[in-house]
């Protein structure tokens, strides 16, 4: 087996993202040095996760978070280390994060003064942590809109995803990798365990307009709009000339199924449903960052009815429908659920 020190033709991601600062005439630094402390908060999150059944780390902490989920051990050891390395950069003035109600102020001195805002789900797929399934990071980086030196404040983080500066994920999977992407496209990076750096592995990710993957928890059926009912029948015909039945796969980590099928060609959908009419995933740190991505690879990010990255965001953990992937099977599903407008 060859690593990435073999071959000597290694781009670290640091390396990289300096480099990509050169499509940013203004830049100076601070949003390379923001995404420099994402990969080093990744990297003790993925060793904790590494060793969970080793370490006492696995199951509940014991709390409930705002979202009325019961709060994994694992879930706070990851908002604690990516706020702990995001206030050391000094880049980020506040965070905004799925275990927290409020969001976190960097009022000291420097933070303050800084340019940018961060919103993260520390732990995505919470569910499969404690059976051994991958599980991610979702974050996204926003510049702030009340004036540097002022007390940051909601506003800054009630912005359309169109604003977005950054975007990414890390999956905790097989192999551990960071994807993100300023605007410029998509670029995924490999840790490489031997040398404890993220190595450029997929530059320049772009999705299949069309797939063969659908991913949605079947297990909702009853409850979902009429709309994704047709689409799954859509999906389950048998014709070869259209490549269906198409494949279901469903990890139950939103960062999982996304990146299977953004590197496959697929649709994952989690409609809004009679119990859950918003649906249950969160617009400002699970949607927003996944749709940016969506977008940057060619693909579409879509709330059954209009684009993820145009919703006007209301609240810090507002839940939205989502409908992400490959361009032509997420307007089939729109489509679809236009049939039954006000559903
Ligand atoms: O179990 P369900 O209802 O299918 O929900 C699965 C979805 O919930 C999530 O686990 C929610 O994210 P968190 O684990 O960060 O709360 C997504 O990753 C996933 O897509
Ligand atoms: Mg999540
Ligand atoms: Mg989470």
């Amino acid at each position: 087996m060859t690593t990435a020190t073999d071959s000597y033709n290694i781009t670290t991601l640091n390396e990289f993202v300096i480099r990509r600062q050169a499509d940013f005439p203004y830049a100076k630094g601070e949003l390379s040095r923001l995404l420099h402390h994402v990969g080093v908060a990744a990297k003790v999150v993925n060793k904790k996760i590494n060793k969970a059944g080793l370490v006492d780390i696995l199951g509940r902490a014991g709390d409930v978070n705002v979202q009325g989920e019961d709060v994994q051990k694992l879930d706070l050891f990851a908002n604690h280390h990516f706020i702990a390395a995001l206030r050391a950069t000094s880049e980020c003035c506040a965070i905004a994060s799925e275990e927290d109600q409020e969001i976190t102020l960097f009022d000291d001195g420097l933070s303050r003064d800084a340019k940018y805002v961060f919103c993260m789900d520390p732990l995505d797929g919470s569910s499969n942590l404690d059976v051994n399934v991958s599980v991610g990071t979702i974050f996204s980086i926003y510049r702030r809109v009340t004036e540097r030196g002022e007390h940051p404040d909601l506003s800054d983080f009630m912005q359309p995803g169109t604003e977005q500066v950054a975007a990414g994920y890390v999956i905790y999977g097989s192999s551990t990798m960071l994807v993100y992407t300023t605007g410029k496209g998509v670029h995924g990076f490999t840790l490489d365990p031997t040398i404890g750096e993220f190595c450029l592995s997929n530059p320049n990710i772009m999705t299949p307009q069309q797939g063969t993957i659908y991913s949605i928890n079947e297990g909702n059926y009853a409850h979902f709009p009429q709309g994704v009912k047709k689409y799954l029948k859509y999906c389950q015909v048998v014709d070869p000339d259209t490549h269906r039945p198409y494949t279901s796969r469903y990890i139950g980590s939103l960062v999982s199924d996304f990146h299977r099928n953004l590197l496959k060609g697929g649709v994952f959908m989690y409609p809004s449903t009679r119990k859950a009419p918003s649906g249950k995933l969160r617009l400002l740190y699970e949607c927003n960052p996944i749709a940016f991505i969506a977008e940057q690879a060619g693909g579409k990010a879509s709330d059954g009815v209009g684009r993820i990255l145009e919703i006007q965001p209301k609240d810090l953990h507002q839940r939205v429908p989502f409908y992400v992937g490959s361009r032509a099977m997420v307007e089939d599903v729109e489509a679809m659920l236009a049939e039954h407008p006000g559903e």
